[in-house]
Protein backbone atom coordinates (compact mmCIF):
# COMPACT_ATOMS: atom_id res chain seq x y z
CA UNK A 1 0.00 0.00 0.00
CA UNK A 2 1.18 3.30 -0.94
CA UNK A 3 2.39 4.63 2.31
CA UNK A 4 0.23 8.37 1.96
CA UNK A 5 -2.81 6.37 1.79
CA UNK A 6 -2.50 5.67 5.41
CA UNK A 7 -4.71 7.38 7.99
CA UNK A 8 -6.49 8.29 10.95
CA UNK A 9 -10.23 8.73 11.57
CA UNK A 10 -10.65 10.85 14.75
CA UNK A 11 -14.60 11.00 15.93
CA UNK A 12 -14.80 13.89 17.99
CA UNK A 13 -17.19 13.16 20.28
CA UNK A 14 -20.29 15.69 20.51
CA UNK A 15 -18.88 18.32 18.45
CA UNK A 16 -21.58 20.00 16.16
CA UNK A 17 -21.43 23.15 14.78
CA UNK A 18 -23.63 26.26 16.07
CA UNK A 19 -23.01 30.07 15.34
CA UNK A 20 -20.78 31.46 17.56
CA UNK A 21 -22.15 32.67 20.99
CA UNK A 22 -21.89 32.47 24.41
CA UNK A 23 -23.99 29.13 24.87
CA UNK A 24 -21.68 27.81 22.46
CA UNK A 25 -18.76 26.22 24.63
CA UNK A 26 -17.08 25.45 21.17
CA UNK A 27 -16.37 28.78 19.80
CA UNK A 28 -15.81 30.18 23.53
CA UNK A 29 -12.87 28.10 24.11
CA UNK A 30 -9.71 28.53 22.48
CA UNK A 31 -9.07 26.00 19.91
CA UNK A 32 -6.33 27.07 17.97
CA UNK A 33 -5.24 23.61 15.91
CA UNK A 34 -9.07 22.80 15.16
CA UNK A 35 -9.68 26.46 13.98
CA UNK A 36 -6.19 26.50 11.49
CA UNK A 37 -7.21 23.38 10.04
CA UNK A 38 -10.65 24.55 9.19
CA UNK A 39 -9.22 27.32 7.63
CA UNK A 40 -6.79 25.55 5.49
CA UNK A 41 -7.48 22.32 5.17
CA UNK A 42 -10.71 21.18 3.23
CA UNK A 43 -13.82 20.85 5.36
CA UNK A 44 -17.07 20.34 5.38
CA UNK A 45 -20.76 20.07 7.38
CA UNK A 46 -22.01 17.35 7.53
CA UNK A 47 -25.71 16.29 9.30
CA UNK A 48 -25.65 13.87 12.21
CA UNK A 49 -29.69 13.89 13.08
CA UNK A 50 -32.74 12.87 12.11
CA UNK A 51 -33.61 10.89 8.68
CA UNK A 52 -30.13 11.40 7.45
CA UNK A 53 -29.09 9.17 9.68
CA UNK A 54 -31.87 6.77 10.16
CA UNK A 55 -33.81 8.29 13.23
CA UNK A 56 -37.61 9.89 13.25
CA UNK A 57 -37.34 13.29 11.61
CA UNK A 58 -35.69 16.40 13.86
CA UNK A 59 -34.10 13.69 16.59
CA UNK A 60 -31.25 14.35 18.44
CA UNK A 61 -28.18 12.69 16.64
CA UNK A 62 -26.61 10.01 19.63
CA UNK A 63 -22.94 8.14 19.82
CA UNK A 64 -24.78 4.52 19.01
CA UNK A 65 -26.60 5.77 15.67
CA UNK A 66 -23.20 8.32 15.26
CA UNK A 67 -20.94 5.43 15.13
CA UNK A 68 -22.98 2.99 13.18
CA UNK A 69 -23.37 4.89 10.26
CA UNK A 70 -19.88 5.77 10.26
CA UNK A 71 -19.35 2.59 9.72
CA UNK A 72 -22.07 1.16 7.77
CA UNK A 73 -21.76 3.99 5.23
CA UNK A 74 -25.68 3.82 4.79
CA UNK A 75 -28.36 5.51 6.99
CA UNK A 76 -29.41 2.57 9.35
CA UNK A 77 -33.26 2.77 10.70
CA UNK A 78 -32.48 2.87 14.58
CA UNK A 79 -34.23 0.86 16.83
CA UNK A 80 -36.68 4.20 18.17
CA UNK A 81 -37.38 4.34 14.37
CA UNK A 82 -38.47 0.60 14.09
CA UNK A 83 -40.58 0.53 17.30
CA UNK A 84 -41.93 3.59 16.01
CA UNK A 85 -43.32 1.95 12.86
CA UNK A 86 -44.70 -0.70 14.65
CA UNK A 87 -46.57 1.55 16.73
CA UNK A 88 -47.69 3.44 13.79
CA UNK A 89 -48.70 0.72 12.05
CA UNK A 90 -50.45 -1.55 14.77
CA UNK A 91 -47.97 -4.36 14.62
CA UNK A 92 -46.60 -3.54 18.52
CA UNK A 93 -50.08 -4.00 19.41
CA UNK A 94 -50.42 -7.40 17.64
CA UNK A 95 -47.40 -8.46 18.23
CA UNK A 96 -47.50 -12.63 18.86
CA UNK A 97 -45.22 -12.61 22.40
CA UNK A 98 -46.66 -9.40 23.74
CA UNK A 99 -50.17 -10.90 23.27
CA UNK A 100 -49.08 -14.32 25.17
CA UNK A 101 -47.67 -12.73 27.65
CA UNK A 102 -50.74 -10.27 28.57
CA UNK A 103 -52.71 -12.96 27.56
CA UNK A 104 -50.87 -15.22 30.48
CA UNK A 105 -51.00 -12.46 33.23
CA UNK A 106 -54.47 -11.92 32.23
CA UNK A 107 -55.02 -15.47 32.95
CA UNK A 108 -53.31 -15.62 36.12
CA UNK A 109 -53.63 -12.21 37.59
CA UNK A 110 -50.23 -11.19 37.64
CA UNK A 111 -48.49 -7.93 36.89
CA UNK A 112 -46.47 -6.61 34.17
CA UNK A 113 -43.42 -4.07 35.30
CA UNK A 114 -42.65 -1.56 32.60
CA UNK A 115 -38.75 -0.83 33.59
CA UNK A 116 -37.47 2.26 31.53
CA UNK A 117 -36.56 5.90 31.46
CA UNK A 118 -39.05 8.32 31.46
CA UNK A 119 -38.45 11.23 28.98
CA UNK A 120 -38.94 12.01 25.30
CA UNK A 121 -35.16 12.78 25.45
CA UNK A 122 -35.00 9.67 22.61
CA UNK A 123 -31.59 8.60 22.99
CA UNK A 124 -32.46 6.20 25.29
CA UNK A 125 -36.51 6.16 24.88
CA UNK A 126 -39.50 7.92 24.84
CA UNK A 127 -42.27 7.80 27.14
CA UNK A 128 -45.10 7.94 24.09
CA UNK A 129 -43.33 4.08 23.70
CA UNK A 130 -44.49 3.87 27.47
CA UNK A 131 -48.30 5.35 26.63
CA UNK A 132 -48.47 2.82 23.93
CA UNK A 133 -47.49 -0.24 26.34
CA UNK A 134 -49.99 0.87 28.51
CA UNK A 135 -52.70 1.30 26.29
CA UNK A 136 -52.36 -2.23 25.02
CA UNK A 137 -51.62 -4.06 28.59
CA UNK A 138 -55.30 -2.30 29.27
CA UNK A 139 -56.84 -3.68 26.22
CA UNK A 140 -55.49 -6.99 26.76
CA UNK A 141 -56.87 -7.35 30.26
CA UNK A 142 -53.65 -7.16 32.49
CA UNK A 143 -55.00 -6.80 36.13
CA UNK A 144 -52.36 -4.97 37.19
CA UNK A 145 -49.40 -2.94 35.29
CA UNK A 146 -46.42 -1.48 37.59
CA UNK A 147 -44.55 1.34 36.45
CA UNK A 148 -40.54 1.91 37.27
CA UNK A 149 -39.57 5.22 36.43
CA UNK A 150 -36.03 5.86 35.76
CA UNK A 151 -35.54 9.61 35.19
CA UNK A 152 -33.97 11.33 33.08
CA UNK A 153 -31.99 14.57 33.03
CA UNK A 154 -29.33 13.84 30.91
CA UNK A 155 -31.13 13.66 27.28
CA UNK A 156 -33.58 16.33 28.49
CA UNK A 157 -32.80 19.55 30.99
CA UNK A 158 -32.23 18.49 34.23
CA UNK A 159 -35.35 19.32 36.58
CA UNK A 160 -37.51 17.83 34.21
CA UNK A 161 -38.66 14.77 35.83
CA UNK A 162 -41.41 16.23 37.88
CA UNK A 163 -42.97 16.98 34.43
CA UNK A 164 -42.74 13.66 32.97
CA UNK A 165 -43.53 11.92 36.09
CA UNK A 166 -46.74 13.80 36.28
CA UNK A 167 -46.94 12.99 31.99
CA UNK A 168 -46.54 9.13 33.01
CA UNK A 169 -49.59 9.37 35.09
CA UNK A 170 -51.15 11.28 33.07
CA UNK A 171 -50.84 8.65 30.25
CA UNK A 172 -51.48 5.53 33.00
CA UNK A 173 -55.28 7.79 34.02
CA UNK A 174 -55.78 7.69 30.52
CA UNK A 175 -55.14 4.41 29.74
CA UNK A 176 -57.25 3.17 32.36
CA UNK A 177 -54.08 1.03 33.80
CA UNK A 178 -50.44 1.49 35.66
CA UNK A 179 -49.20 3.00 38.55
CA UNK A 180 -45.76 4.19 39.48
CA UNK A 181 -44.16 1.92 41.87
CA UNK A 182 -40.45 3.27 41.88
CA UNK A 183 -38.68 6.13 41.17
CA UNK A 184 -35.08 6.03 40.44
CA UNK A 185 -32.59 8.13 39.05
CA UNK A 186 -30.53 6.92 35.51
CA UNK A 187 -27.37 7.62 37.63
CA UNK A 188 -28.06 4.47 39.18
CA UNK A 189 -30.64 2.32 37.00
CA UNK A 190 -28.53 3.21 33.71
CA UNK A 191 -24.81 3.08 35.06
CA UNK A 192 -22.61 1.25 32.28
CA UNK A 193 -19.20 1.33 34.12
CA UNK A 194 -19.65 -1.74 36.40
CA UNK A 195 -20.54 -0.53 39.28
CA UNK A 196 -22.87 -2.88 40.78
CA UNK A 197 -23.34 -1.26 43.63
CA UNK A 198 -25.61 1.68 42.04
CA UNK A 199 -27.36 -1.07 39.38
CA UNK A 200 -27.77 -2.99 42.87
CA UNK A 201 -29.93 -0.30 44.45
CA UNK A 202 -32.40 -0.06 41.52
CA UNK A 203 -32.31 -3.68 41.26
CA UNK A 204 -33.39 -3.75 44.92
CA UNK A 205 -35.97 -0.98 44.63
CA UNK A 206 -37.57 -3.31 41.28
CA UNK A 207 -37.32 -6.22 42.62
CA UNK A 208 -37.92 -5.92 46.19
CA UNK A 209 -39.00 -3.02 46.87
CA UNK A 210 -36.34 -1.81 48.95
CA UNK A 211 -35.26 1.89 49.17
CA UNK A 212 -36.32 5.30 50.01
CA UNK A 213 -39.96 5.28 51.13
CA UNK A 214 -42.11 7.77 49.47
CA UNK A 215 -46.23 8.63 49.19
CA UNK A 216 -45.81 9.56 46.18
CA UNK A 217 -43.57 9.54 42.99
CA UNK A 218 -42.86 12.96 43.12
CA UNK A 219 -42.22 13.09 46.65
CA UNK A 220 -39.02 11.13 45.26
CA UNK A 221 -37.60 14.08 43.76
CA UNK A 222 -37.82 16.53 46.71
CA UNK A 223 -34.32 18.03 48.00
CA UNK A 224 -32.67 15.80 45.56
CA UNK A 225 -29.43 17.43 43.52
CA UNK A 226 -30.30 16.36 40.41
CA UNK A 227 -32.68 14.03 38.33
CA UNK A 228 -30.12 12.25 37.37
CA UNK A 229 -29.26 11.21 40.76
CA UNK A 230 -32.84 10.56 42.44
CA UNK A 231 -31.97 7.85 44.87
CA UNK A 232 -33.93 4.32 44.13
CA UNK A 233 -37.19 5.28 45.47
CA UNK A 234 -40.56 3.18 46.77
CA UNK A 235 -43.68 4.53 46.48
CA UNK A 236 -45.51 2.72 50.11
CA UNK A 237 -49.11 3.69 49.57
CA UNK A 238 -49.80 2.18 53.54
CA UNK A 239 -48.07 0.97 56.45
CA UNK A 240 -47.50 -2.47 54.62
CA UNK A 241 -45.15 -3.56 52.02
CA UNK A 242 -45.05 -1.80 48.76
CA UNK A 243 -47.41 -3.00 46.17
CA UNK A 244 -44.91 -2.73 43.13
CA UNK A 245 -42.65 -5.81 44.09
CA UNK A 246 -41.91 -8.04 41.53
CA UNK A 247 -43.84 -11.15 42.41
CA UNK A 248 -44.13 -14.95 41.51
CA UNK A 249 -44.96 -15.23 37.61
CA UNK A 250 -45.02 -11.62 37.25
CA UNK A 251 -43.41 -9.89 33.83
CA UNK A 252 -40.56 -7.29 33.53
CA UNK A 253 -40.94 -5.46 30.10
CA UNK A 254 -38.13 -3.25 29.88
CA UNK A 255 -38.87 0.41 27.84
CA UNK A 256 -35.53 1.47 26.76
CA UNK A 257 -34.94 0.55 23.05
CA UNK A 258 -31.40 1.78 23.29
CA UNK A 259 -29.28 -1.21 24.72
CA UNK A 260 -26.00 0.31 26.37
CA UNK A 261 -27.45 2.00 29.72
CA UNK A 262 -30.31 -0.60 30.71
CA UNK A 263 -28.43 -3.93 29.88
CA UNK A 264 -26.33 -4.08 33.44
CA UNK A 265 -29.69 -3.51 35.24
CA UNK A 266 -31.62 -5.60 32.76
CA UNK A 267 -28.79 -8.55 33.67
CA UNK A 268 -28.44 -7.84 36.96
CA UNK A 269 -32.56 -8.37 37.30
CA UNK A 270 -32.74 -11.72 35.67
CA UNK A 271 -30.22 -13.44 37.37
CA UNK A 272 -31.89 -11.78 40.85
CA UNK A 273 -35.14 -12.94 39.66
CA UNK A 274 -34.22 -16.26 38.54
CA UNK A 275 -35.76 -18.09 41.40
CA UNK A 276 -39.27 -16.18 41.02
CA UNK A 277 -40.74 -17.36 37.38
CA UNK A 278 -40.70 -14.45 35.77
CA UNK A 279 -40.72 -13.42 32.12
CA UNK A 280 -38.48 -10.89 31.00
CA UNK A 281 -39.00 -9.02 27.71
CA UNK A 282 -37.31 -6.18 26.09
CA UNK A 283 -38.70 -3.30 23.46
CA UNK A 284 -36.13 -3.60 21.37
CA UNK A 285 -33.14 -5.86 21.11
CA UNK A 286 -30.49 -5.73 24.10
CA UNK A 287 -26.85 -7.12 24.37
CA UNK A 288 -27.38 -8.76 27.47
CA UNK A 289 -25.56 -11.69 28.78
CA UNK A 290 -29.10 -12.99 29.53
CA UNK A 291 -31.09 -13.08 26.18
CA UNK A 292 -34.16 -11.32 26.63
CA UNK A 293 -36.50 -11.38 23.36
CA UNK A 294 -36.91 -8.52 21.98
CA UNK A 295 -40.54 -7.51 20.37
CA UNK A 296 -38.95 -4.88 17.65
CA UNK A 297 -35.43 -6.31 16.58
CA UNK A 298 -32.08 -4.72 14.55
CA UNK A 299 -31.64 -3.47 11.25
CA UNK A 300 -29.14 -5.54 9.46
CA UNK A 301 -25.82 -2.74 9.56
CA UNK A 302 -23.15 -5.38 7.74
CA UNK A 303 -21.58 -4.71 5.10
CA UNK A 304 -19.78 -1.50 6.52
CA UNK A 305 -16.29 -0.41 6.97
CA UNK A 306 -14.93 -3.31 9.17
CA UNK A 307 -16.21 -5.53 6.72
CA UNK A 308 -14.41 -4.12 3.56
CA UNK A 309 -11.28 -3.45 5.46
CA UNK A 310 -11.21 -7.43 6.03
CA UNK A 311 -11.68 -7.94 2.32
CA UNK A 312 -8.96 -5.40 1.29
CA UNK A 313 -6.65 -6.95 4.55
CA UNK A 314 -6.41 -3.42 5.94
CA UNK A 315 -5.11 -3.32 9.53
CA UNK A 316 -7.04 -0.87 11.53
CA UNK A 317 -6.65 -0.39 15.56
CA UNK A 318 -9.19 1.09 16.92
CA UNK A 319 -8.83 2.91 20.68
CA UNK A 320 -11.25 4.86 22.77
CA UNK A 321 -11.65 5.40 26.57
CA UNK A 322 -14.35 3.16 28.39
CA UNK A 323 -17.00 5.50 27.84
CA UNK A 324 -16.95 5.24 24.07
CA UNK A 325 -15.11 2.09 23.29
CA UNK A 326 -18.21 -0.01 21.99
CA UNK A 327 -18.80 3.24 20.16
CA UNK A 328 -15.72 2.62 17.99
CA UNK A 329 -15.54 -1.27 17.73
CA UNK A 330 -18.79 -3.01 18.48
CA UNK A 331 -21.10 -0.05 17.18
CA UNK A 332 -18.34 0.85 14.51
CA UNK A 333 -18.60 -2.66 13.10
CA UNK A 334 -22.64 -2.51 13.22
CA UNK A 335 -22.93 -3.87 16.66
CA UNK A 336 -20.83 -6.70 15.37
CA UNK A 337 -18.70 -8.20 18.79
CA UNK A 338 -16.08 -10.45 16.88
CA UNK A 339 -12.57 -8.83 16.68
CA UNK A 340 -11.35 -9.59 13.66
CA UNK A 341 -7.79 -10.78 12.61
CA UNK A 342 -6.81 -7.45 11.29
CA UNK A 343 -8.49 -5.13 14.25
CA UNK A 344 -6.89 -4.24 17.57
CA UNK A 345 -9.56 -2.50 19.91
CA UNK A 346 -7.41 -0.51 22.69
CA UNK A 347 -9.27 0.28 25.56
CA UNK A 348 -8.08 3.42 27.51
CA UNK A 349 -8.37 2.95 30.95
CA UNK A 350 -7.20 5.43 33.28
CA UNK A 351 -8.82 6.76 36.79
CA UNK A 352 -12.50 7.63 36.24
CA UNK A 353 -13.35 10.52 38.85
CA UNK A 354 -17.34 10.36 39.58
CA UNK A 355 -17.92 13.99 38.45
CA UNK A 356 -15.75 14.76 35.12
CA UNK A 357 -16.44 18.02 35.79
CA UNK A 358 -13.35 18.04 37.90
CA UNK A 359 -11.08 16.89 35.40
CA UNK A 360 -12.36 17.33 31.57
CA UNK A 361 -8.91 16.36 30.31
CA UNK A 362 -10.31 12.69 31.16
CA UNK A 363 -8.02 10.09 30.11
CA UNK A 364 -6.68 12.17 26.75
CA UNK A 365 -3.13 11.71 27.32
CA UNK A 366 -3.29 8.34 27.11
CA UNK A 367 -5.55 8.04 23.78
CA UNK A 368 -3.10 10.71 22.21
CA UNK A 369 -0.21 8.62 23.00
CA UNK A 370 -1.54 5.63 22.06
CA UNK A 371 -2.95 7.15 18.70
CA UNK A 372 0.49 8.36 18.13
CA UNK A 373 2.04 4.72 18.85
CA UNK A 374 -0.24 2.88 16.12
CA UNK A 375 0.59 5.47 13.80
CA UNK A 376 3.46 4.60 13.54
CA UNK A 377 3.43 1.12 13.11
CA UNK A 378 3.53 0.37 8.96
CA UNK A 379 1.61 -2.64 9.16
CA UNK A 380 -1.63 -0.22 10.29
CA UNK A 381 -3.68 0.94 7.58
CA UNK A 382 -5.67 2.63 9.70
CA UNK A 383 -6.02 4.07 13.19
CA UNK A 384 -9.57 4.98 14.32
CA UNK A 385 -10.12 6.88 17.78
CA UNK A 386 -13.07 8.47 19.55
CA UNK A 387 -11.60 11.75 21.72
CA UNK A 388 -14.79 11.85 24.55
CA UNK A 389 -14.02 14.70 26.51
CA UNK A 390 -16.32 17.51 24.67
CA UNK A 391 -19.41 15.08 24.80
CA UNK A 392 -18.98 13.55 28.56
CA UNK A 393 -18.02 16.68 30.01
CA UNK A 394 -21.25 18.51 28.09
CA UNK A 395 -23.27 16.11 29.35
CA UNK A 396 -22.67 17.66 33.06
CA UNK A 397 -24.43 21.19 31.37
CA UNK A 398 -21.14 22.88 32.90
CA UNK A 399 -20.31 24.92 30.22
CA UNK A 400 -16.78 26.39 32.22
CA UNK A 401 -15.61 22.53 32.52
CA UNK A 402 -16.89 22.06 28.27
CA UNK A 403 -14.87 25.05 27.84
CA UNK A 404 -12.11 23.44 29.34
CA UNK A 405 -12.70 20.28 27.66
CA UNK A 406 -13.03 21.47 24.39
CA UNK A 407 -9.26 23.45 24.64
CA UNK A 408 -7.91 19.83 25.88
CA UNK A 409 -9.85 17.77 22.60
CA UNK A 410 -7.95 20.63 20.53
CA UNK A 411 -4.36 20.23 21.89
CA UNK A 412 -5.06 16.39 21.57
CA UNK A 413 -5.78 16.94 18.25
CA UNK A 414 -2.85 19.34 17.59
CA UNK A 415 -0.37 16.15 18.93
CA UNK A 416 -2.33 13.81 16.43
CA UNK A 417 -1.97 15.75 13.35
CA UNK A 418 1.89 16.38 14.21
CA UNK A 419 1.87 12.65 14.78
CA UNK A 420 0.40 12.17 11.30
CA UNK A 421 2.62 14.42 9.52
CA UNK A 422 5.66 12.99 10.73
CA UNK A 423 4.44 9.29 9.78
CA UNK A 424 2.94 10.39 6.47
CA UNK A 425 -0.67 9.93 7.60
CA UNK A 426 -3.73 11.76 6.62
CA UNK A 427 -6.21 12.43 9.15
CA UNK A 428 -9.74 12.73 8.80
CA UNK A 429 -12.23 14.22 11.87
CA UNK A 430 -15.28 14.11 12.24
CA UNK A 431 -17.70 15.00 14.94
CA UNK A 432 -20.55 11.85 15.64
CA UNK A 433 -23.60 14.17 17.12
CA UNK A 434 -23.69 17.96 18.40
CA UNK A 435 -23.58 18.81 21.77
CA UNK A 436 -21.16 21.02 23.79
CA UNK A 437 -21.98 23.61 20.71
CA UNK A 438 -25.19 24.10 22.67
CA UNK A 439 -25.43 24.93 26.16
CA UNK A 440 -28.59 26.31 26.89
CA UNK A 441 -31.88 25.51 26.27
CA UNK A 442 -35.44 27.60 26.87
CA UNK A 443 -37.25 26.81 29.34
CA UNK A 444 -41.00 27.30 30.03
CA UNK A 445 -40.66 30.87 31.70
CA UNK A 446 -38.90 32.82 28.26
CA UNK A 447 -35.29 31.98 30.27
CA UNK A 448 -32.36 29.74 29.65
CA UNK A 449 -31.48 27.03 31.56
CA UNK A 450 -27.81 24.74 31.25
CA UNK A 451 -28.73 21.82 28.96
CA UNK A 452 -26.11 18.98 28.61
CA UNK A 453 -27.84 17.31 25.82
CA UNK A 454 -27.21 16.38 22.72
CA UNK A 455 -28.43 18.36 19.39
CA UNK A 456 -29.48 18.26 15.82
CA UNK A 457 -26.62 20.35 14.18
CA UNK A 458 -24.58 19.46 11.83
CA UNK A 459 -20.75 18.38 12.64
CA UNK A 460 -17.58 19.43 11.26
CA UNK A 461 -15.66 17.12 8.14
CA UNK A 462 -12.25 18.16 8.58
CA UNK A 463 -9.82 16.28 6.23
CA UNK A 464 -5.85 16.91 7.03
CA UNK A 465 -3.95 15.20 3.79
CA UNK A 466 -0.74 13.63 4.29
CA UNK A 467 2.41 15.64 3.31
CA UNK A 468 2.67 14.27 -0.04
CA UNK A 469 -0.91 12.57 -0.04
CA UNK A 470 -4.05 12.89 -2.06
CA UNK A 471 -4.79 16.38 -1.52
CA UNK A 472 -8.77 17.41 -2.26
CA UNK A 473 -9.35 20.20 -4.17
CA UNK A 474 -10.26 23.10 -1.70
CA UNK A 475 -13.01 22.03 -0.24
CA UNK A 476 -14.80 18.67 0.46
CA UNK A 477 -18.43 18.18 -0.82
CA UNK A 478 -21.08 19.72 0.21
CA UNK A 479 -24.24 18.60 1.72
CA UNK A 480 -22.87 15.27 3.07
CA UNK A 481 -23.80 13.24 5.88
CA UNK A 482 -22.29 10.47 8.01
CA UNK A 483 -22.96 8.16 5.84
CA UNK A 484 -20.46 9.27 3.63
CA UNK A 485 -17.47 9.00 6.27
CA UNK A 486 -16.53 4.91 5.25
CA UNK A 487 -16.94 6.10 1.28
CA UNK A 488 -14.65 9.01 2.09
CA UNK A 489 -11.85 6.96 4.18
CA UNK A 490 -12.24 3.89 1.87
CA UNK A 491 -11.82 6.78 -1.11
CA UNK A 492 -8.22 7.30 1.09
CA UNK A 493 -6.95 4.11 1.34
CA UNK A 494 -7.87 3.42 -2.54
CA UNK A 495 -10.83 1.68 -2.55
CA UNK A 496 -14.34 2.12 -4.15
CA UNK A 497 -17.16 1.76 -1.28
CA UNK A 498 -18.58 -1.18 -0.20
CA UNK A 499 -21.63 -2.55 -2.03
CA UNK A 500 -23.46 -1.79 0.76
CA UNK A 501 -23.24 1.50 1.04
CA UNK A 502 -25.42 4.17 -0.40
CA UNK A 503 -23.20 7.10 1.20
CA UNK A 504 -20.56 8.86 -1.35
CA UNK A 505 -16.63 9.75 -1.40
CA UNK A 506 -16.97 13.54 0.06
CA UNK A 507 -13.74 14.26 -1.21
O1 LIG B 1 -24.40 8.93 27.60
C1 LIG B 1 -25.35 8.47 26.95
O2 LIG B 1 -25.87 7.39 27.18
C2 LIG B 1 -25.91 9.27 25.80
C3 LIG B 1 -26.82 10.31 26.34
O3 LIG B 1 -27.83 9.73 27.08
O4 LIG B 1 -24.87 9.88 25.10
P1 LIG B 1 -24.12 9.14 23.88
O5 LIG B 1 -25.13 8.87 22.81
O6 LIG B 1 -23.09 10.18 23.43
O7 LIG B 1 -23.50 7.91 24.43
MN1 LIG C 1 -21.35 10.63 20.88
MN1 LIG D 1 -23.42 11.87 24.56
Amino acid sequence: MNLASRGILLVLDGWGHAPPGPANALSRAAMPDIDSLIAERPSTLVQASGEAVGLLPGTVGNSEIGHMVIGAGRPLPYDSLLVQRQIETGALADHPLLNEVCAKLAATGRALHLVGLCSDGQIHAHVDHLRELLRIAASSGVPAVWIHAITDGRDVGDGTAAGYLDLVEKFAAEAGTGRIATVIGRGYALDKSGDLELTGAAMRAIADGVGVGVARARDALDGQRSDVWVPPSVIVEAEDTPPGVVGQGDAILFTNFRSDRIQQLADALVTHLAARDVTVLSLARYDTRAAIPPLVDRADASGGLADELERHGLRSVRIAEGEKFEHVTYYLNGRDDRVRAVEEHVRITGDDPPDYRSRPEMNLPLVVDAVTEAARRADVALVVANLANIDVVGHTGDAEATVAAAEHTDAAVGRICAAAGETGRWVLLVGDHGNAEQMTRPDADGGLRPYGGHTTNPVPLVYVPAPHGRSAGGELKSEGTLADVAPTVLALLGHPPGAAMTGRSLL
